[in-house]
């Protein structure tokens, strides 16, 4: 590490696709840094702000509500001098500034424009990025979630030289291996140790370097593993190939799209988790997240869903009245069906 890094305030890039398990590593930084200030920013694409929500409800003692924060106007990599650079900045102004910030970016941000703003003259003496640590989603390589299909790809170059991928998934995936310091493989309980090997290699054949790989169960990696890496990725950028590296960064996201769906109240926890699922399966949504009230209950029901694998939780109480119509995000490829998305959730499952 170079003496001028020692004096800069580290920054830890937290990247991976949609549902890979990003919240769920940070929440266990916290949980086990506790003494240290570290203040957090994060970033989701198609938000209720549910990431934040679920940070500040960590109830970690010294972890405070004004140390989380959230961009939600679009995503990081595209907002960075209107919102990201003065976030830093007001970050670094202040009385106690933070010892270290950890950034979640959302699942589908490329890193590297964001590595590119810590280059910016505002914030480059000021913060280092200690390192950036890309969550992968295990089972989601082992059913080939990301993998190209080599004969569309061909297909389609023939009808257009000029075409990168014919996978969205792929390149967002790719771009956030390229610029992992750390991979973090996560959900390894849903694997069979043949297939988390398997998907071990494979993962190390796509990582543009050799870089340090961890198998990880809900994000359970000793937080001095993953801050303190030392790497000042921004001064690095070269080993970190992007896809959009002949565009300046430039890139559209309209690859992907999101809505925010209202839900009635629900009759039983049963029938509303196997309405999701069908829903995900039958217009093959992302993601999916939010919540919900059931009938006779006094918690709000929570939801977690990628692809067509869903966690539920009664996460806190109802205040009367108020939250009987529940809101959950839909995250989807270009095309998605909105409207008949919005018809099924509009039933009470
Ligand atoms: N089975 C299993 N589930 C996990 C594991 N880690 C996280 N999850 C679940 O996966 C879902 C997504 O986790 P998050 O931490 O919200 O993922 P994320 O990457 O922050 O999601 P986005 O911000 O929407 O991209 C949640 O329901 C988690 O409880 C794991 O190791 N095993």
């Amino acid at each position: 590490m170079s003496a001028a890094a020692l004096t800069r305030v580290p920054v830890t890039i937290i990247t991976g696709f949609l549902g890979a398990g990003k919240t769920t590593l940070l929440r266990h930084i916290l949980h086990k840094a506790q003494g240290h200030r570290i203040a957090v920013v994060v970033n989701e694409f198609g938000s209720l702000g549910i990431d934040g929500e679920i940070l500040r409800g960590c109830g970690i003692e010294g972890c405070r509500d004004d140390d989380i924060v959230e961009l939600t106007n679009g995503c990081l990599c595209c907002t960075v001098a209107d919102d990201f650079l003065p976030t830093m900045e007001a970050l670094l102004d202040r009385a106690d500034p933070p010892e270290h910030v950890v950034i979640e970016t959302s699942g589908l941000a490329l890193p590297k424009p964001l590595l590119k703003a810590f280059g910016w003259p505002t914030v480059r003496n000021r913060m280092t990025v200690d390192g950036v640590i890309t969550v992968v989603d295990a089972p989601a390589i082992a059913t080939g979630r990301f993998a190209d299909d080599p004969e569309a790809v061909a297909q389609q170059r023939a009808a257009d030289p000029s075409l990168d991928h014919d996978n969205p998934l792929a390149e967002v995936f790719e771009d956030q291996l390229n610029a992992a310091d750390l991979i973090v493989l996560n959900k390894t309980d849903l694997l069979s140790p043949q297939e988390l090997e398997r998907v071990e290699a494979e993962v190390r054949r796509l990582a543009p370097r050799p870089v340090r790989l961890i198998c990880a169960t809900e994000g359970k990696v000793d937080p001095a593993v993953l801050l303190g890496i030392g790497a000042e990725a921004e001064a690095d950028l070269a080993a970190r190939p992007s896809h959009h590296d002949a565009e300046d960064g430039e890139h559209e996201h309209d690859d992907f799209e999101s809505f925010v769906a209202t839900v009635p109240e629900q009759t039983s926890v049963e029938g509303f988790l196997t309405l999701l699922q069908d829903v995900a399966a039958k217009y093959d949504v992302l993601r999916m997240k939010g919540f919900a009230s059931v009938a006779g209950k006094p918690m709000r029901l929570a939801v977690q869903g990628v692809g067509t694998r869903f966690r539920h939780e009664f996460d806190r109480p109802l205040t009367a009245g108020a939250e009987c119509t529940g809101r959950i995000v839909v995250i989807g490829e270009k095309g998605l069906a909105e409207s008949a998305i919005r018809a099924a959730l509009s039933t009470a499952g």
